[in-house]
């Protein structure tokens, strides 16, 4: 089963994968069916559905609902997902319009020849069965659902410039005397730097997590735990990489802080939110990183069942072109075959450049907006590989994860600088035929790099781009390589900007500058009334627990504003100002 091809819709197949079938199989939930009859006959499905009446606007059969939900929300990324569960589970009247044939987005998953393929990352935070940031597992639990999962002995192995490899070992005092060992002459400033970073994880970990936006949640939660509260409002403004220079002078070691940051923020340890990267370097440790049976796929499928379970409902093949503005308040969404959905609210999980640049047709961006772009810039998208090779290339004990970064360390944030790399079949063997492994390996890459080109020039460069990281891989980990591949699929920023429909292809924001750490990140709502946003540009930014908890705090915020959970206009109000006014600090 040889299959070089690098075909531009590489990562994403353009039908149904067969597991796609397999949900609509197994599902016995309302949505799901709905989901069938709704491509078939959109007309009857929504007469199944109970809709009120059927309107031409000049298209015979385009059915219209008139505010029918409490909340439609636009993708079922994680994002999405989380926020319409979390809704659906409050009692809410929830319907997820997804353009894709499965759930996920860059969550999702494809299969080929036997190998079940991750979209995006492998390496899932949240997922433990303790503390309050959780947020995966929680997600799941809210709706019934629980997963498997594997734990993963090491989050990353690092092989960086001068021969510096360092396991990133589950249990932190592991990885601590592995790194002291490496530097030990900044003993007492790598204790200093990752304490601080536990001092905010501890604090994050100890509160109740919800909307931000939602002063009677807020102001009780100064009220429990003022100290904890009083911490993170300490660091909310501060970046890493100030932080470390406080604890640390060797300038490799920064640099190892900078590798530390960028894996999960895509940019230097000094633009990496403090809060975010306590976060990350702490729960890796305290929870693990865990793997779910069965792929990364799985917890958006779950999530999706979960939604049909309790009441909500959600349509594949559902392409918003429009949200529906009535007196500057949003009310509902426009497919691009016509169809129109109302609601009391409208929560896009689209980006924000998405969003306000193609959804929402307003003369002037919202002041909120033009601040957030002022802030930030698209994060660059990625080029990724996903492969299927022969089990014996890998040494034994090759670890799950790898981050390579050669030789020059200020190479780590230019495109094609540096190499990720996941083989999760090292943790679920079922993932791949018998005797053989998954690659997943990404680098960071721009679209401006692949637009303008003929098919054929296209291709071409995929397939140098492709040869170019695989030599590099046979050089650091893995002689052999080319000649183990048994089946690869090269995507690259055009890849991602069309099946996850995101602008540019980008994963998220990147601030233009050195932030005020996570002041300047938007929350959820936004300065139109009835909309909100959720996912990775929305605070605290990309990853699936940051957008995890997006999702938590959107569904507070807005099951607040449609009377399902306590609520104080004036202190809202109040609180809403305070905080459009401390971004524009940012
Ligand atoms: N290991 C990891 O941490 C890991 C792994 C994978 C993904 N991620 C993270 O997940 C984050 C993204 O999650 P997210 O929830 O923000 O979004 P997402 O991009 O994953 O999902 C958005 C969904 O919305 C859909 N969509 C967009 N526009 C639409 C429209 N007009 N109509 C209908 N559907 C539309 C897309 O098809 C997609 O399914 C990324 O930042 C990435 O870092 C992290
Ligand atoms: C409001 C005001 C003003 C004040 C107040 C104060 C307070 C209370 C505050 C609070 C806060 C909070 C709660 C916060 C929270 C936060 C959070 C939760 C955060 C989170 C975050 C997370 C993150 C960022 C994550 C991320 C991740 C990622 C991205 C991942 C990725 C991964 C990867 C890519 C991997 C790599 C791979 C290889 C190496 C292969």
């Amino acid at each position: 089963m040889l299959h070089l091809g690098f075909v531009s819709h590489a990562i994403f197949p353009s039908t149904a994968p067969k597991s796609y079938a397999f949900a609509r199989r197994t599902s016995s939930g309302r949505g799901v069916r709905t989901c069938e009859r709704a491509r078939l006959r959109p007309w009857r499905a929504m007469a199944v559905l109970g809709v009120e009446k059927t309107v031409g606007r000049g298209r015979e059969r385009a059915p219209v609902e008139k505010a029918q939900y409490d909340a439609i929300v636009i993708g079922s990324g994680i994002g999405g997902l989380v926020a319409a569960t979390q809704l659906a589970v409050k009692g809410a009247r929830v319907l997820v319009l997804e353009k894709y044939v499965i759930p996920g987005g860059s969550s999702g998953f494809f299969e080929r020849d036997g190998f079940t393929f991750d979209v995006g990352s492998s390496v899932m935070f949240g997922f433990s069965d303790k503390g309050n940031l959780n947020l995966i597992t929680q997600a799941l639990a809210a709706v019934g659902h629980k997963m498997q999962v594997i734990p993963d002995p090491t989050t990353v192995h690092f092989h960086l410039p001068s021969n510096l490899s360092v396991r990133v070992h589950r249990e932190y005092d592991d990885f601590i005397t592995e790194l002291i060992n490496n530097f030990p002459h900044e003993k007492a400033g790598i204790l200093g730097f990752y304490n601080e970073c536990w001092k905010i994880f501890n604090a994050l970990n100890s509160l109740e997590l919800k909307s931000l936006e939602e002063p009677i949640y807020l102001f009780g939660q100064f009220f429990k735990k003022p100290l904890e509260c009083l911490t993170l409002a300490y660091y909310l403004p501060q970046n890493a990489g100030e932080i470390a220079r406080k604890h640390i002078k060797d300038p490799q070691l920064l640099s190892f802080i900078d590798a530390e940051c960028f894996i999960v923020s895509t940019v230097n340890a000094l633009q990496t939110p403090m809060i975010n990267a306590s976060m990350v370097l702490c729960d890796r440790h305290f929870g693990g990183i865990n793997y779910p049976v069965g792929g990364v796929g799985g917890i958006a499928k779950a999530l999706a069942n979960g939604l049909v379970e309790k009441g909500g409902k959600i349509l594949y093949k559902a392409n918003v072109t429009n949200i529906i503005l009535e007196n500057g308040k949003a009310i509902g969404v426009r497919l691009s075959d016509g169809r129109e959905f109302f609601s009391r609210s409208v929560i896009s999980n689209a980006t924000r450049w998405d969003t306000f640049g193609k959804l929402l047709k307003v003369d002037d961006l919202p002041e909120e907006e033009k601040n957030f772009q002022r802030i930030y810039v698209k994060a660059p998208s990625f080029l990724s590989i996903h492969m299927g090779v022969k089990a014996s290339v890998l040494p034994p004990d090759t670890d799950c994860h790898h981050f390579i970064l050669e030789d020059d360390w200020n190479r780590l944030e230019r495109p094609y600088g540096s190499i990720f790399l996941s083989i999760p079949t090292v943790l679920d063997s079922t993932l791949a035929p018998k005797g053989h492994h998954i690659l997943h390996i990404f680098t960071t890459s721009g679209i401006e790099d692949w637009e303008g080109l003929s098919r054929k020039d296209y291709e071409e460069k995929k397939e140098i781009v492709a040869n170019q990281i695989i030599s590099r891989l046979e050089n650091k980990l893995f002689p052999g390589l080319r000649n183990s591949i048994v089946l690869q699929e090269v995507g690259t920023p055009k890849t991602h900007r069309r099946y996850l429909a995101r602008y540019d292809g980008t994963y998220g924001p990147m601030p233009r500058s050195i932030p005020k750490g996570l002041l300047g990140m938007p929350f959820n709502t936004t300065g139109i009334d009835g909309l909100y946003c959720v996912g990775d540009s929305c605070f605290p930014g990309q990853g699936v627990i940051a957008v995890s908890f997006s999702g938590i705090m959107c569904a507070h915020r807005v099951a607040a504003d449609i009377g399902l959970e306590r609520k104080s206009p004036i202190l809202d109000a109040a609180l809403l100002q305070l905080l459009g006014w401390l971004r524009t600090m940012a």
